[in-house]
């Protein structure tokens, strides 16, 4: 018999705090069922702070890229993020100031069909480049969106060198217009 325990399988990444979550939905003859979060089971990434926000975006065209973003302190935010349509490329950029992985980044592939989910931790940079049309991805944050601690960075900045699976199709005014990183940034 499963156990609720068994609803995730969690895999660590080559940067400490990122975490690629799997879960198993539950099949029968209708379909399925799965825990898409489960607070008590998850505790351990969410460091006990509640879901305060979920967010859902559709994104119309393959090669499109939101991001990157990041909140500043109080309003750094730890992120659940999953695919519930077509598929995309999700990126974790460690921007936190005492970290071996400085300006390190994970990349995964979230798809409506694998069942991934990326934690990306308090410090970091986040974006993804859809893969496919017509994208959907949610996402569940720990902190509320503070529009006045928010920030980015251009997604092809030079300091990251993200290897964005496609060409880069559509990104909105905002993230376009990102100053190249300072070099006097020490992270947040
Ligand atoms: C993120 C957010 C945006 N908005 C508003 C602001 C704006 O009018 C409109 C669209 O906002 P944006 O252009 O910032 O949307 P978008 O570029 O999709 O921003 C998102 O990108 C991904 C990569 C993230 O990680 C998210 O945290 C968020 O920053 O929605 C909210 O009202 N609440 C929110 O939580």
């Amino acid at each position: 018999m499963l156990t609720t325990a068994s609803r995730f399988h969690c895999q660590s990444t080559l940067i400490a705090g990122v975490v690629v979550i799997e879960r198993r939905p539950i099949h029968d003859q209708r379909g399925f069922f799965e825990r898409v979060f489960c607070a008590n089971e998850l505790t351990e990434f969410t460091h006990g702070k509640p879901i305060v926000q979920i967010n859902h975006t559709f994104t119309k065209q393959c090669g499109a890229i939101r991001g990157l973003h990041f909140q500043y302190p109080p309003a750094a935010e730890i992120k659940f993020v999953t695919c519930v349509r077509g598929e995309l490329f999700d990126v974790a950029v460690d921007i936190r100031a005492d970290s071996p992985t400085f300006l390190q980044w994970h990349g995964e592939h979230l798809t409506a069909d694998n069942y991934k989910m990326l934690v990306i931790p308090e410090g970091f940079a986040h974006g993804f480049q859809a893969l496919s049309d017509d994208c959907e991805l949610l996402y569940m944050n720990t902190a509320y969106y503070t529009p006045e601690l928010e920030s980015g960075f251009n997604p092809t900045d030079k300091a990251f060198e993200i290897r964005w699976p496609q060409t880069i199709t559509d990104l909105s005014p905002r993230d376009a217009v990102h100053a190249p990183l300072d070099s006097q940034f020490l992270g947040i």
